[in-house]
């Protein structure tokens, strides 16, 4: 599936036209007429009987790509020498570099950067291994690890494919937070090889952020590692995921005037986020909390009480509700898809109870497409970008590794989540509230910084912060300070 499938993408076909069989209002048609939004044209070469023209196109998706191409191939005289994508032109040879802090200008630099000088601040190390967090990048590093199995909603599509999303979060890690993020996909998917190898990068990283690993595998490699590192790691598709979905939860409910506890909510993909996502809204009040994966609902009895279905129904489902999704979306004040796509229909949400909220965040296909949905809902939100109300945990992992490595926290504990949800919740004012606004822009320009500062001090009150300065004096400050310990 080409990244066009999921929204608005430009294309630039590079036509070639003969004069004398073809003019290029018979080419602006053709592609108009196909649902294409030309937004440029160049003229790359021109003889007397022959031009080439590249015509940059605005495409909704792949059929309509391929309508346009249809269209523009049935004219006369054309030939499509080729169609160059914008995503793909924006990942040509991967999206991240790493620059050095300063230039080597002379030896007397090289002796200091390097050997001789640099033998002196790695025996300082030695003697003081905490000095790594202040002599090397340790300080404001973050490993995105991944092995590939479950990569957005696109399923087990192994380490060399996961390589594209995990530079995407490196970027974001850096450009919101400016946390420095290397994305490591790995060849392996066996649970003791993926804790084995974590804790051997580990000394490189102030932290750890698990990625797109499929659960139930990712339960115990992050449970593992949290017991056996002394730096954070946090599994973004759980936690980020579900401190976004509450402070957006938190908000909608606003608009609806209905209180958590009271509201029967149904999460549809009881996978790693499905998981994490309930526990955080059971912390937050919520009681009538019904899973559904893809036998139907969760319900006790049904599970060995041992197994991760078991355990998830022992919370939930108090009612024991039972049937597929369909029945069981009945009267349900709020939807929350963490599965895949199209799974949720306009038929079920016309049978959920008054002003629903609708959050289907399967990426990059959601649960159901906002234009079916949202004639019959309060509240919609999906994971991307291309819609309003956008729910993605990149709202929650800049600014909280941003606060973790601020104040060396040793884990990150459920109060620092739960601070995350509200500060992200905040950045959204009453004045501003509105359906289509209860959660703020990927691109507000305060998120990274609330939910920094929160993280601290949710940090400094659980115990975990290990800065040895003031930790109070951080509050507030820039991001961090690189002369002080
Ligand atoms: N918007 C956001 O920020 C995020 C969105 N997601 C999306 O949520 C989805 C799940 O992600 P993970 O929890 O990491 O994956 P996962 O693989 O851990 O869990 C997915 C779960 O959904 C279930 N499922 C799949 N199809 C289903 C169906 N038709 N009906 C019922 N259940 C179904 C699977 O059995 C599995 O239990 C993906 O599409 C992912 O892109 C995940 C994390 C963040
Ligand atoms: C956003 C994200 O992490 C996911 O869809 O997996
Ligand atoms: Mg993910």
């Amino acid at each position: 599936m080409s990244s066009s499938a999921h929204g608005i993408n430009t294309i630039i076909l590079r036509l070639e036209m003969d004069k004398e069989l073809v003019t290029f209002g018979q080419v602006a048609t053709a592609i108009n007429e196909a649902g294409g939004d030309i937004i440029a044209i160049d003229v790359n070469q021109s003889t007397k009987t022959m031009t080439t023209r590249d015509i940059t196109i605005q495409v909704g998706d792949d059929a309509q790509q391929a309508l346009i191409m249809h269209g523009l191939l049935d004219l006369p005289g054309i030939r499509i020498i080729n169609v160059s994508d914008q995503v793909f032109l924006m990942h040509l040879g991967g999206k991240i570099e790493t620059h050095p802090k300063m230039r080597i200008k002379n030896r007397a630099d090289l002796s200091r950067v390097y050997t001789p000088g640099v033998a002196k601040v790695c025996m300082a190390i030695h003697d003081d291994p905490l000095k790594a967090h202040s002599l090397t990048i340790k300080r404001n590093t973050v490993a995105v690890v991944s092995d590939g199995t479950a990569v957005l909603g696109l399923g087990n599509i192994g380490p060399e494919a996961a390589m594209p999303v995990m530079e995407g979060k490196a970027m974001l890690f850096k450009q919101m937070a400016d946390v420095d993020a290397f994305p490591i996909c790995l060849n392996t998917q066996d649970t003791e090889e993926i804790i084995r190898t974590v804790k051997a990068i580990a000394p490189a990283f102030g932290g750890i952020n698990l990625e797109d690993i499929s659960s139930p595998r990712c339960f115990e490699i992050e449970q593992r590692l949290i017991e056996e590192l002394d730096i954070p790691v946090f599994h973004d598709d759980q936690h980020g995921t579900a401190v976004v979905i509450l402070a957006g939860l938190i908000n909608a409910l606003k608009i609806v005037d209905k209180k958590i506890e009271d509201c029967k909510i149904v999460i549809c993909g009881i996978g790693a986020a499905g998981i994490a996502c309930t526990k955080m809204l059971l912390t937050a009040g919520a009681v009538n909390v019904i899973g559904v994966d893809r036998a139907g609902a969760i319900v006790a009895g049904d599970y060995d009480t041992n197994s991760v279905f078991g355990q998830y129904a022992a919370m939930t489902n108090p009612y024991l509700t039972q049937g597929d999704l369909h029945q069981v979306i009945e009267d349900a004040d709020v939807f929350i898809g963490v599965s895949g796509p199209n799974v949720l229909h306009v038929e079920d949400v016309q049978r959920m109870a008054k002003d629903p909220i609708v959050f289907a965040m399967a990426n990059p296909t959601p649960e159901i497409a906002p234009e079916l949905a949202e004639p019959f809902v309060r509240v919609m939100a999906t994971g991307r970008s291309d819609y309003p109300n956008q729910i993605n945990n990149v709202l929650c992992f800049p600014g909280l590794f941003r606060g973790v490595l601020d104040c060396r926290a040793s884990r990150i504990t459920e109060g620092m989540k739960l601070a995350a949800s509200h500060a992200i919740a905040s950045a959204v004012s009453d004045e501003e509230l509105n359906e289509q606004y209860i959660i703020p822009s990927v691109f507000h320009n305060e998120v990274a910084a609330r939910v920094r500062d929160a993280v601290i001090h949710a940090a400094i009150e659980d115990g975990v912060a290990r800065r040895r300065r003031r930790l109070e004096t951080m509050i507030g400050t820039a991001y961090m300070d690189p002369t002080s310990d």
